[in-house]
C-alpha cells in the first residue's frame, strides 16, 4: 500500500465538535470548544467543523437541544483561528438558507450541505447558494451504504451540477468495509469532474475507520473526516490522531503534527467524554447492522423506558430501512416491539 500512497496529500477535516457533539448530546461548553479547537489549530489541522452534531439549525426536540446556539459555537471559534478554516454542516429541511448566510457572515469558510444518499435534489438552493456566496462547498452523501456505486454517482453528479466543488461519501452507519469504499468511492470518481474533490466520511463501528479512509484515499479522495480520540456518534469517527500516525508511516503528507494532535486527543477531548466513546455492542451492531450512527443514543433511551434491549431495537431499525430525520420513529418503534414482546409474553402464559 505504501508505494500506492506515498507521496499523497490529503486534507484532514476534524469532526470532534460536531459529530462529536452527538456523544456529548450537544452539549460541549463554549470554554470547551474554545479551547479544542485552538488545540486542533495549533496541531495544523486544516479543516474543522462546528455546529450542532445535526448541523445548522439542529437545535430542537427531535434532534436535541445544544448548550450554546450555532451563532455562539461560531462566533467564539471562528476569531480564535489563526491557520484553521471552519466549516459547518447543513442538512436541508433542518438548516435553511438563512442559517447558511448567518455561517457565511461569521466567516465560516465552508458548507457541507448534507443528504441521504438518495436525496441530492434537496440540495440544490443551498449548494447554488453557498457557492454564489463563494464558499468552499461540500456535498455530502449520507448513508452511502444504501446505494449502489452507480446510484452514488448520479447523486454526486447532482450535486456538482448545483455547484459543488468537493463531494463526499458518507459511511454514516459505520457499515462498510475496505471494499465497499473502493467500490463506491472509484465509481463516483470517474463519475465527476477532475477537478472536483472526492471526500469520505467514516464510523468506527466495525472498526474500520482508518482502513477505509485509506482505501478512500487509494481511490481519490483527496479530503478525510476523522475526530480527536474519535469523538463521534456511534462508535465513533475515524480517530484523528491514529490516522495521522497511519498517513505518515505511509509517506501521505497531512500537514498535522503527531505528537500534538495525539495530546488534544489524550488531554482535552478524552476528558469531557461523558462515557467511554468505543465499540460497545449497540455501537458494533450500528455498523452491523447498518443503522445511522446518531441514532444510538436516541435507542439506548427508547430502549430503557420501554424495557426492549437496544441491540434488538437498533437490529429493528435496520431492517426498517430508518434513516437520518427519523430520530422520532426510534420511540415508536421501541414502543410497537414492547406491546409485542407483551402480547408474546401474554400468550406464552395462557
Ligand atoms: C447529521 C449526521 O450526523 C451527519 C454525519 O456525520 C453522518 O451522516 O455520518
Ligand atoms: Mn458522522
Amino acid at each position: 500500500m505504501s508505494t500506492v500512497l506515498q507521496g499523497q496529500r490529503v486534507t484532514l477535516h476534524d469532526m470532534t465538535l460536531r459529530d462529536g457533539m452527538h456523544p456529548k448530546r450537544h452539549r460541549i461548553t463554549l470554554e470547551q470548544m474554545k479551547t479544542i479547537a485552538c488545540g486542533l489549530d495549533a496541531a495544523g489541522v486544516p479543516l474543522i467543523e462546528v455546529t450542532h452534531g445535526d448541523g445548522l439549525g439542529g437545535a430542537s426536540v427531535n434532534y436535541g437541544f445544544p448548550a450554546h446556539s450555532d451563532e455562539e459555537y461560531l462566533g467564539a471559534v471562528v476569531p480564535l483561528m489563526k491557520q484553521a478554516k471552519v466549516s459547518a454542516l447543513l442538512l436541508p429541511g433542518i438548516g435553511t438558507v438563512d442559517h447558511l448566510k448567518m455561517a457565511h457572515e461569521l466567516g465560516v469558510h465552508t458548507i457541507r450541505v448534507a443528504t441521504h444518499c438518495t436525496e441530492a435534489d434537496v440540495s440544490e438552493q443551498h449548494i447554488a447558494r453557498a457557492r454564489s456566496l463563494g464558499m468552499d462547498t461540500v456535498g455530502f452523501l449520507m448513508m452511502a451504504h444504501m446505494s449502489s456505486p452507480e446510484a452514488l454517482a448520479r447523486q454526486a453528479r447532482l450535486m456538482e451540477s448545483y455547484g459543488a466543488n468537493c463531494v463526499y461519501v458518507t459511511d454514516s452507519a459505520g457499515y462498510m468495509l475496505p471494499q465497499d469504499v473502493k467500490a463506491r468511492l472509484q465509481v463516483v470518481r470517474d463519475a465527476l469532474q477532475p477537478e472536483t474533490e472526492l471526500g469520505f466520511h467514516g464510523h468506527h463501528n466495525l472498526a474500520m475507520g482508518v482502513a477505509n479512509s485509506l482505501a478512500a484515499i487509494e481511490s481519490g479522495a483527496t479530503r478525510v473526516d476523522a475526530a480527536a480520540a474519535g469523538l463521534g456518534a456511534g462508535a465513533g469517527n475515524t480517530p484523528l490522531e491514529v490516522l495521522v500516525a497511519v498517513c505518515e508511516r505511509l509517506g501521505v503528507a497531512t500537514g498535522v503534527d503527531l505528537w500534538k494532535i495525539q495530546d488534544v486527543a489524550e488531554e482535552q477531548v478524552v476528558p469531557i467524554m461523558d462515557f467511554p466513546v468505543r465499540i460497545d455492542r449497540d455501537a458494533l451492531t450500528l455498523g452491523y447492522a447498518g443503522v445511522y450512527g446518531s441514532f444510538l443514543l436516541f435507542a439506548k433511551r427508547a430502549g430503557e423506558r420501554y424495557g426492549v434491549p437496544a441491540r434488538e431495537l437498533l437490529v429493528e431499525l435496520g431492517r426498517r430501512g430508518m434513516v437520518g430525520g427519523q430520530e422520532d420513529l426510534i420511540e415508536d418503534t421501541a414502543l410497537t416491539m414492547a406491546r409485542e414482546r407483551r402480547a408474546a409474553a401474554a400468550g406464552g402464559g395462557a
